[in-house]
């Protein structure tokens, strides 16, 4: 009965895609479950007999058979004719056809392969779980999983699969059997589970490039400690003290750019948010620009590389990565013994204010922990908020009846004056004052759940353990959605309205998730907003609007952080006294896709 419905589910999926799990899924509601996948043994004797059949030839794959046949006739004949056996044109087509026949030999067996060794990999002897099925999905091609689908349909991998089998569904990628999971009450699963249920997984490459010793590659108690160290570098009074340093920066960023005819947004945020983040974040104050220009470039290049082909061979990005890190580490180090990296270095030292906890005791910061929290930092903090800020940019060009009502807010609050432009006679910001901006909250809202700079993170499952009607594997792959969280639980995703944040709107918990959640959830996400805040601030303050200059939307790129490929290239209208607004009446860029 088992074997018989599995066999079908997969002669009758066909050759693009395994649908077996409904099969599996209907079979385990309607069967006892002490005969289901309840053994490695059993899924072994499926797998076997899926082959045997497949050899046998029986009538699941007898349109096959007879194809062969029938090729097999056409081959004969040709091989009988001398003349073209002697073609070396037909000598081609033949070793085409002989190819193909291979190949159509193969798949059935490889295909069966494919499954028994993915399922496989889904039972776990120490389970009570094993009754209950995997989630629906499809394991798709061997070796290769799903991977090509995945890189070249985007945003539509998820949403096609998601519609046909659920908000929690099987992939395969680069032969990892992956869960995949949206909606708020699987994602507070996931999320509330870390430590219990799962545990933090970085692809390889990040997780050597960015070392072991800092905060996402840590787990257990030792994640919290260091956690609760680099935590000083975000507390409300070193957020007060970094209000002056973004709002320099970002003056003479947006300036810059005023003095270009066409400035591109996302290099010029990531620059402001490089800058920040080292002045502020790191406590250097590097005035040699040619220092800090090599710095940027360094990080650029670990950035980049991050997320690649795990070959550390010259040419390769890992071993580009992993060149920029080593130049990372040693440049820290300098700093680290001229006692430069002042926060990091007198952070770590928690007994200076006595908050040193027993269980604290057992962990002590070196050298290395240090500079790989501090690139740690850099990595998670400057690329997130850039694409976050240059996609507000680009929503606040798109609507610019949501640029007005900020622009009143800023007005309201003294923030925008007669003067405003004039750097000599600007408004105070703080941190009191920006709490104020209620609009500019929603605003920064909004665009992080329209375009959420990260689109989901990786878990590793710890136990096998139960998410809905399924279960999740041991050892297997979860990711957790973002983006498709946002989109399930909010209504007309693509649209841009900062009302989904209203004060009276409804904030169930795990709907809206762009920092994470749980003991993982971003350490970094006040930082952030409060960059983004002052930033828009200065953007408003020195221009009265600003244009796109392509009449379409930009293509995005998601890795390493979602951003417009083309940079958002902007012509900015410079403000010269409030109340100017200049107009806004050209058309709008509309989505190319
Ligand atoms: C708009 C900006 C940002 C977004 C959208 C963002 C998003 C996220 C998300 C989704 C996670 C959770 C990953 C997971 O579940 O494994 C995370 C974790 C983290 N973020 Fe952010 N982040 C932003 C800015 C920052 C900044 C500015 C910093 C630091 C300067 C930072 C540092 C971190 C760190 C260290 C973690 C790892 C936490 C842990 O594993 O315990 N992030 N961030």
């Amino acid at each position: 009965m088992l074997k018989s419905s599995l066999f079908c589910a997969v002669s009758s999926a066909g050759l693009e895609e395994f649908i077996l799990f409904e099969a599996v899924q209907s079979r385990t509601k309607s069967e006892n479950a002490t005969e289901g996948w309840e053994t490695e043994l059993e899924v072994e004797t499926v797998a076997e007999a899926t082959f045997q059949q497949g050899a046998n030839g029986e009538h699941e794959y007898s349109g096959s058979d007879q194809f062969f046949e029938q090729l097999n006739g056409t081959l004969q004949s040709l091989f009988d004719s001398s003349a073209v056996a002697a073609s070396p044109l037909m000598a081609f087509i033949l070793l085409g056809l002989a190819a193909i026949l291979a190949v159509c030999i193969l798949v059935h067996p490889l295909k069966a392969w494919w499954l028994n060794y993915n399922m496989k990999s889904a039972v776990d002897p120490d389970s009570k779980l094993n009754h209950l099925p995997i989630p629906p999905g499809s394991f798709g091609l061997p070796f290769i999983g799903e991977t090509l689908a995945w890189i070249t349909q985007g945003p539509k991998f998820n949403s096609n699969r998601r519609k046909k089998y659920g908000n929690v569904f099987t992939t395969n990628a680069i032969s990892l059997p992956i869960v995949k999971v949206s909606g708020h009450e699987y994602v507070k699963e996931i999320l509330t589970g870390e430590h219990d249920k799962v545990t933090t997984i970085w692809p390889y490459t990040v997780r050597t490039i960015l070392g072991s010793h800092g905060i996402v590659n840590s787990i257990g108690d030792i994640h919290k400690y260091k956690r609760k160290v680099a935590f000083k570098a975000f507390t409300r009074a070193a957020l007060n003290d970094y209000v002056p340093i973004m709002r320099n920066h970002a003056t003479r960023i947006v300036r810059q750019m005023q003095e270009s005819d066409q400035p591109l947004v996302y290099p010029n945020m990531l620059r402001l948010t490089f800058d920040v983040a080292v002045n502020a974040l790191l406590g250097l104050e590097i005035s040699d620009q040619v220092e800090l220009d090599m710095l940027f470039k360094t990080f650029h290049q670990l950035v980049s590389n991050v997320f690649c082909l795990p070959y550390n061979v010259p040419g390769f990005g890992f071993n580009k990565g992993m060149k920029a890190r080593n130049q990372l580490l040693d440049l820290l180090q300098i700093h680290i013994e001229a006692k430069k990296l002042k926060k990091l270095r007198e952070e770590s030292n928690l007994d200076n204010n006595n908050t040193k906890s027993d269980a604290d005791n057992e962990f002590e910061l070196g050298d290395l922990e240090i500079k790989e929290i501090a690139i740690e930092l850099m990595f998670a903090g400057y690329y997130t908020s850039a694409s976050a800020l240059t996609s507000a940019i680009l929503e606040l060009a798109r609507h610019p009846d949501v640029f007005s009502k900020l622009e009143n807010e800023l007005l309201q609050h003294g923030i925008l004056r007669e003067d405003s432009s004039d750097e000599e006679h600007m408004p105070e910001l703080n941190l009191q004052n920006i709490h104020k901006l209620t609009y500019l909250d929603q605003v920064l809202k909004e665009t992080l759940r329209i375009r959420p700079p990260v689109l989901g993170a990786y878990r590793r499952a710890k136990k096998t353990f139960q998410i809905g009607d399924y279960r999740i594997p041991k050892g297997w792959t979860v990711i957790y959605n973002i983006r498709d969280t946002h989109e399930l639980e909010f209504e007309h995703m693509t649209e841009f309205d900062p009302e989904h944040f209203a004060p009276d709107a409804n904030d169930k918990k795990f709907r809206f998730i762009p920092f994470g959640g749980g003991p993982r959830v971003c350490i970094g996400q006040e930082y952030a907003r409060i960059i983004m805040k002052v930033s828009l601030i200065e953007m408003i303050r020195c221009n009265s609007s600003w244009k796109l200059a392509n009449k379409t939307l930009p293509k995005m790129v998601a890795i390493p952080t979602l951003h417009p490929k083309d940079g958002l290239p902007v012509h900015l209208q410079p403000r010269k006294t409030v109340g100017v607004v200049t107009s806004r009446s050209e058309p709008v860029a509309t989505d190319s896709s």
